[in-house]
């Protein structure tokens, strides 16, 4: 029997110790046999998730519950929709000391200058109260445990939860929607599709710790740029602020089946550039239910190659090889040349689209749809960077381990190299030596975009708090790690706490943008699969947790292949898969 490995990744050689545990080495793939031990610094780490439920988890430890009352979720069908509802409803000038920055930082960068409109009105219902929350940010007193993408899904002795004085909550999410509505909770539960989530949860915390922006948060980015089209979402819920927020999720238990239709699958093996080849792929996806699993012509076994139930019904998935060296010496395009690939027009693409919101309106009974934040047109662009990027020196490679050990992804890494060995971040690459790029403009601005209206949402449902900095601290990034997931790509759940004790002090928000198809996200006060509240993010989604969120266990269980927007694919050629910007700042 195998186990899932840490973030992302699954292992057939996760060693189960003596105690119950598993090595957190086995984050993601082809986990390593080492015994974890309280010094291992690779624990629960990014991408480290053992789905199993942990004995004597740290969470345990907590005095209170680690709350995901800040997870944002910004939508809107452009930048530019946003900024004249903003400006309608006055909202971008309740932050004049934030998102001020250089002007040069804007440059000549395009990504947020086309003009939207936002209709505020199809926020979810759920939008518009808040809930007390529980307690202020972690402090952390060892960072090392429990970092990105190391998700354990238990947690070990020593972990660096065991330390937390405060222990986080999903409570609270808020779900900011633009121009059309999100789904709404309960639309989906009948079918225990994974559209159902609580949509909007808000809280406040009047113990918050209030970060200390400083100015100098400002110099590696734009993430608090003066940006005076901010969003306000209006009418969230047909303009009542009253709502209470839904701490309840009636998802928790989707998809159990699915792990099991996947156990078992074992993808026929295949090369890493031929994925546009079958980009017209029709599998028979379901939101709801992945009967289909992952189609063979679309998995990509490197990353998995033997599948096996291990406890509590979570996969471990071995890996045969090390690919990383493999990986560094053939680097990973992100959008590789097509071979053969049909075209469609534009009129196709749009009947696609369609369908695929049909789907998702034949699935939630109130027949939402979720709009994306930012536009196809960010989204492309988001992309070919990422594929210039990803091309070069520290560009997207197999991150692995020592032990042979994969991650369930392709990572990049711009600002810092966070290194899967050590979960620490550095100024290059131990496995090539490569430096990693800067964070391009364009994503700054972007980051910047998203957490002011993240902001001025929060302002707009939450009268009478004026403790916006606690709620969601501005926040300049220095850091991005990009992942692709191919069609069977993962990611265990685990905290992102890699940062610099500062920083997570601070609660910083981690800034999440999901391009491509769409991905299960998971997350929870604990690191508990079975009862992590989901929530399915599409392309053009911005996730943001910071606050009290900031420390919330998340995780991405499955793809769902061929949902990425056809006209992203046409527009790119950018493979099956998803590709995730987390941005965070040190
Ligand atoms: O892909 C995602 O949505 C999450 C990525 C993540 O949590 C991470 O990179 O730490
Ligand atoms: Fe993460």
């Amino acid at each position: 029997m195998s186990r899932q490995n840490t973030r992302g990744g699954f292992s057939g050689r996760s060693p189960l110790r003596p105690d119950g545990y598993y090595s957190h080495r086995n984050r993601h793939v082809g986990g390593a046999s080492k015994p974890f031990s309280n010094e291992d610094r690779m624990s629960q780490g990014r991408g480290k998730h053992p789905h199993h439920i942990s004995h004597g988890s740290g969470s345990k430890h907590f005095k209170d519950k680690p709350t995901s009352n800040f997870v944002y979720r910004p939508k809107k069908t452009s930048p530019d929709v946003i900024s004249n509802s903003l400006e309608a409803e006055g909202s971008n000038t309740k932050h004049p000391e934030c998102f001020e920055a250089p002007d040069s930082l804007y440059g000549n960068y395009d990504l947020l200058s086309s003009s939207t409109q936002s209709d505020s009105k199809n926020m979810h219902p759920d939008v518009g109260a808040s809930k007390p929350l529980a307690h202020d940010c972690f402090r952390t007193k060892d960072r090392t445990s429990q970092g990105r993408g190391k998700c354990s899904h238990h947690t070990f002795p020593g972990s660096r939860s065991n330390h937390f004085n405060d222990k986080p909550t999903s409570d609270s999410v808020y779900r900011l929607a633009t121009h059309l509505p999100v789904v709404i909770p309960n639309s989906l539960g009948a079918d225990g599709s994974s559209m159902k989530q609580p949509e909007c949860i808000g809280a406040s915390d009047s113990k918050t710790q209030l970060p200390d922006v400083s100015p100098n948060s400002l110099e590696a980015g734009v993430s608090c740029m003066k940006q005076p089209e901010c969003i306000v979402v209006s009418d969230l819920v047909t303009g009542d602020v009253s709502h209470s927020f839904s701490g309840h999720s009636d998802s928790k238990n989707m998809h159990l089946d699915e792990i099991g239709i996947q156990i078992g699958e074992t993808p026929e093996k295949k090369e890493e550039d031929d994925a546009t080849s079958k980009l017209n792929f029709s599998g028979k996806l379901k939101v709801g239910h992945m009967q289909e699993s992952v189609p063979p012509a679309i998995a990509d076994t490197k990353d998995q190659v033997s599948l096996e139930e291990g406890p509590n019904n979570f996969l471990s998935i071995g890996v045969s090889e090390n690919s990383v060296q493999q990986a560094i010496d053939k680097p990973f395009d992100l959008c590789p040349p097509k071979k053969g690939t049909v075209m469609l027009n534009p009129s196709l693409l749009v009947t696609n689209r369609q369908k695929r919101n049909d789907l998702k309106l034949s699935i939630g009974a109130k027949s939402n749809y979720i709009e994306a934040w930012y536009g196809i047109t960010e989204e492309v662009k988001i992309v070919k960077i990422c594929r210039d990027l990803g091309l070069g020196p520290g560009g997207f490679y197999q991150p692995g381990y020592r032990d042979g050990a994969n991650l369930y992804l392709k990572m990049m890494c711009l600002g810092k190299n966070w290194d899967p060995e050590t979960s620490q971040y550095g100024t290059s690459r131990p496995t090539d030596g490569a430096v990693p790029p800067i964070i391009p403009v364009e994503f700054h601005q972007l980051v910047g975009k998203a957490i002011q209206d993240s902001r001025a949402l929060i302002e707009k449902i939450s009268t009478g708090r004026k403790d916006i900095e606690a709620e969601l601290p501005c926040m300049s990034p220095d850091i991005c790690i990009a992942n692709f997931y191919s069609a069977t790509g993962k990611l265990g759940l685990h905290q992102d706490k890699d940062e610099s004790q500062e920083s997570i002090d601070k609660c910083l928000p981690v800034v999440s943008f999901s391009i491509g198809d769409s991905a299960e996200f998971l997350y929870g006060d604990l690191r508990d699969v079975a009862n992590a509240k989901k929530v399915i993010l599409e392309s053009g989604d911005v996730l943001i947790f910071g606050g009290k969120s900031r420390r919330i266990f998340h995780g991405v269980e499955k793809i769902f292949p061929d949902t990425a927007p056809k006209s992203l694919l046409e527009e790119t050629s950018m493979r099956r898969g998803r590709l995730n910007l987390t941005f965070r700042q040190y």
